[in-house]
């Protein structure tokens, strides 16, 4: 009876770990699982701290560092090109092809300074998550609420240049995990144009060779983040938005198709990142690529 129990114990912790080995659907979850419950835990550890100071975006460093040892923990390699045109002492708008929530750990890699998400406001209901998100800055919109959601984007197009800072958005407005890109939303460049500040386009490589939650798979793997030179906004109206949308949004699909086609990832570092793909046409002709090398802050 006693031999049976421990054989039946044995089994039950040997049972996970050659799941864990063997069965791709399991891994996958245990992987999905532990990087919520990562994410869970640093919210939760770490808010308190935040809490101390107050609502501000000086809190996102923290939640920078609460991410960035998961790449290590995932054996996940990531590798920057273009940083360096990042390095502007002016606020600005980011825009980001969005794959999956691992994109977080792409994002905490090239995060500027004094930079905050916008993020879906269900987000905020996530217990200490959402606190976490809250405490670091991060703008909340109402997707469903479209009316609400350009009122705080037109708020923030105040915010961003009295308190000079920048915004991440990620235009598709959902995760995509498609070949290309999805439709872009327009409040990211309806936010630049009313701020009148640059965006600065940035596109993760495809995560297909390590992850997909489709079919399950979760594997060590490398990608690459392409931060693309600025497109200026200087002199555009609103007028201007939808094709200024569809531009970088081509510009964007370009580059990731690129790096699909081509995952050696052997680009030099001082490849001309926008080559004639539209990016620097403007509709009044006033876009441009300059270099910002050498104004970092
Ligand atoms: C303390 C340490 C603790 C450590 C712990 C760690 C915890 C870490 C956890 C977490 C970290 C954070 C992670 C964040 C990541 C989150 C990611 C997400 O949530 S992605 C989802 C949200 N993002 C978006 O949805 C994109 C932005 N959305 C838009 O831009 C849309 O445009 C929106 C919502 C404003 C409207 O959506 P529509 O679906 O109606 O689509 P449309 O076609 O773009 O707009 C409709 C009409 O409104 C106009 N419009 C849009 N924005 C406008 C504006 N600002 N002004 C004027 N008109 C605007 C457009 O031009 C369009 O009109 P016409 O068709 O052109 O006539
Ligand atoms: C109380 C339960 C807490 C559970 C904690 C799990 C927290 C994990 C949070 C990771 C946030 C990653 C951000 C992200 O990737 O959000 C998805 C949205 O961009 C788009 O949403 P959707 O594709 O439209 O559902």
């Amino acid at each position: 009876m006693d031999v049976a129990l421990l054989h039946g114990l044995l089994l039950l912790l040997i049972l996970p770990v050659l799941l864990y080995r063997y069965c791709a659907t399991f891994h996958y979850f245990c992987k999905v699982t532990f990087f919520n419950l990562w994410v869970l835990a640093m919210a939760t550890l770490l808010s308190p701290f935040a809490a101390i100071r107050g609502r501000c975006v000086e809190n996102m460093k923290l939640l920078c560092a609460a991410i960035r040892p998961l790449k290590h923990l995932y054996g996940i390699k990531i590798e920057v090109l273009g940083a360096e045109h990042l390095n502007l002492k002016e606020p600005y708008v980011i825009v980001c092809n969005h794959q999956a929530s691992l994109d977080l750990m792409g994002m905490v890699e090239v995060i500027p300074k004094r930079c905050v998400p916008i993020a879906k406001k269900e987000l905020l209901y996530m217990g200490t998550v959402g606190w976490a998100c809250w405490l670091s800055g991060i703008i909340f919109i109402d997707r469903q609420r479209t009316g609400d959601a350009i009122d705080v984007i037109s708020q923030t197009a105040e915010t961003i240049r009295r308190e000079n800072l920048r915004v991440w958005i990620f235009p598709e407005g959902t995760r995509n995990q498609s070949r290309s890109m999805l439709p872009f939303k327009r409040g990211a460049f309806h936010l630049a144009v009313q701020a009148q500040v640059p965006i600065f386009p940035i596109v993760i490589s495809p995560y297909w060779d390590f992850f997909s939650s489709k079919e399950k798979k979760f594997t060590p793997g490398t990608f690459t983040i392409r931060v693309l030179p600025r497109i200026e906004t200087r002199g555009l109206s609103p007028k201007d938005v939808p094709e200024l949308t569809e531009t970088v949004r081509k510009t964007m699909v370009d580059v990731f198709s690129e790096m699909s086609s081509n995952p050696c990832r052997d680009w030099p570092a001082e490849l001309p990142l926008l080559p004639s793909t539209g990016a620097t046409k403007g509709t009044d002709g006033v876009w441009h690529d300059e270099d910002t090398t050498g104004t970092s802050d």
